[in-house]
């Protein structure tokens, strides 16, 4: 259970992330027991990375600001051997977007990539109707694709949808569950990714902590979605059951 390990572990995540998920990416990262922080002045993110076991960096509501964030707090990860995790939302959405998660693909050493279809389309340069944040559609071999983007970037690649892919670039995992109705709740992705970061700090198989983690939080899905609950409130028992699955309320 890698929630469980990320509460033994509590460690603090350095999140440069969009105003959409900041608090729900913080309440997520306290419910599992890990400590955030929300920051992303460039003037302080190198400083705030070297306090920090994980850094994420992501790409929701982007600015010339957030990109000098990322580049200085991405190289001060890789010098103290700190994991990043890239989440790039919405990379198919704009031409600023694509290419600052090229650049972004390029200025650092990256532990994994955390995306969605549209985002990986965008990623490997694969013809695909991009639909703003969602996953849009469109024609790909998810595996192919994504186990060539590992291998380029020498870095684990999760896609999350339906099924959630995990890759090395050769050993992979599909992991399967959740609820389509989750579709309709903002921000479920960017949480993964600053989960995903935690995970990635815990000794152990990064593959297999990164597994574990996609699966908990499909279960996490699947318990907040039971007794047809109202939206909002499928918001809110995510954060219940992370509690719960973790082991924070025994
Ligand atoms: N149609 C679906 N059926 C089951 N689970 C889903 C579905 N869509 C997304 N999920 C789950 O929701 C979480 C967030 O994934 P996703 O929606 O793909 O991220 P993003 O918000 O970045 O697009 C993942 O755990 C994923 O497995
Ligand atoms: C709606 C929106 N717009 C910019 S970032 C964001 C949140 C996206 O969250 P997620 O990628 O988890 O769906």
């Amino acid at each position: 259970m890698s929630l469980q390990l990320i509460r033994k572990r509590a460690p603090l995540i350095h999140n440069i992330t969009n105003y959409v998920a900041a608090n729900y990416s913080a309440n997520g990262l306290l419910a599992v027991g890990a400590s955030p922080i929300m920051a992303d002045a460039p003037e302080e993110a190198a400083d705030i990375t070297a306090i920090s076991d994980g850094l994420l960096i992501n790409l929701g509501t982007l600015s010339q600001s957030s990109i000098d964030a990322f580049m200085r707090s991405g190289k001060k990860a890789n010098e103290l051997g700190i994991p990043v995790l890239f989440d790039p939302v919405g990379a198919g959405a704009s031409e600023y977007r694509r290419q600052t998660a090229q650049n972004v693909l390029t200025a650092m050493r990256l532990s994994c990539i955390r995306c969605n279809a549209g985002e990986l389309a965008a990623l490997a340069d694969v013809q695909w109707e991009s639909r703003g944040v969602d996953a849009g559609s469109g024609t790909m071999d998810i595996a192919t694709v994504a186990d060539a983007l590992a291998t380029a970037c020498h870095c684990l690649v999760v896609v999350t949808g339906e099924a959630d892919y995990l890759t090395d670039g050769t050993a992979h995992k599909w992991i399967v569950g959740g609820s389509k109705r989750i579709e309709s709740v903002t921000a479920i992705g960017c949480l993964l990714s600053s989960l995903c970061t935690a995970a990635l700090t815990i000794d152990g198989t990064p593959f297999d902590l990164l597994a574990g983690t996609l699966t908990d939080y499909k279960r996490v899905i699947e318990r907040a979605i039971a007794g047809g609950k109202n939206l909002g409130d499928v918001q809110i028992d995510v954060l219940n059951q992370l509690e719960i699955m973790s082991g924070g309320m025994c």
